[in-house]
């Protein structure tokens, strides 16, 4: 049995990784590959249960050390429990964020060094990297428009923050893609998305899909 492979969808709040992943994920399956669509924080109960814990923080928050901790723990239970069995078992696995938001949100924004945040990660989940990442990025004017639709003026503990966080995360996304190129691809999602979809399955090219 050949190995799945592994794709991610990182970038800000609101660029529209969920919607391109769910796109992605019907495109391969019409092409008769078997998805397994995830998100993090999330995807298994544990990692669920963290995901509540994390955005919705009791008292005063947690530190970025603290949340590190727990994002890391949250992804050690998803790699176990799904992302590798799915591998394992020749499924393609999409997931709507992975170990580059937290070096985006808890690196970049939250100060922590890149080398501990993947000494977690080594130690959570065997240093599990994608195959292909795709770097959704979008002006931040866009992106608030599209958020304020969606959410109504709602919003969680880590999307709330301010905005001088937010514009530290996206330079970080933006640093960590010039520094692993043969990984990362930067997708422009200003445009609607189904032009979005068409950059996405381009850079798909990357390993082999669409290719004669
Ligand atoms: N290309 C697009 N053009 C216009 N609206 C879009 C586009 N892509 C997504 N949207 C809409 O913008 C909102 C945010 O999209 P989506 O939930 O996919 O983003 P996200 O990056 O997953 O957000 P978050 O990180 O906050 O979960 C949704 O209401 C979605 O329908
Ligand atoms: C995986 C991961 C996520 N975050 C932040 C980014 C977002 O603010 C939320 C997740 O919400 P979404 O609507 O599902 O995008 O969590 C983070 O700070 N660090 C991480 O590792």
């Amino acid at each position: 049995m050949n190995p799945g492979r592994f794709i991610t969808f990182e970038g800000g709040e609101g660029v529209g990784k969920s919607t391109q992943a769910r796109l992605l994920a019907q495109a391969l399956e019409a092409h008769r590959y078997e998805v397994v669509i995830t998100r993090e924080p999330g995807g298994t109960k544990g990692a669920e249960a963290i995901r509540d814990l994390l955005l919705a923080a009791p008292g005063p928050g947690w530190n970025p050390r603290a949340e590190a901790l727990l994002f890391a723990a949250a992804r050690s239970d998803h790699v176990e429990r799904l992302i590798l069995p799915s591998l394992n078992a020749g499924k393609w696995v999409i997931s709507d964020r992975f170990i580059d938001s937290t070096r985006a949100y808890q690196g970049g924004g939250g100060g922590l060094w890149d080398k501990d945040i993947l000494a977690l990660h080594q130690l959570g989940s065997g240093g599990l990297l994608p195959d292909l990442t795709i770097l959704i990025e979008v002006s931040p004017a866009r992106a608030a428009e599209r958020i304020s639709l969606r959410d109504q003026g709602r919003s969680d503990s880590i999307a709330g923050r301010a905005a001088d966080y937010h514009a530290r995360v996206a330079a970080e996304f933006a640093r960590l893609a010039r520094q692993e190129p043969e990984r990362f691809v930067r997708v422009d999602g200003n445009a609607d998305a189904d032009e979005t979809h068409a950059k996405v399955m381009a850079a798909l090219t990357r390993i082999g899909v669409g290719q004669a």
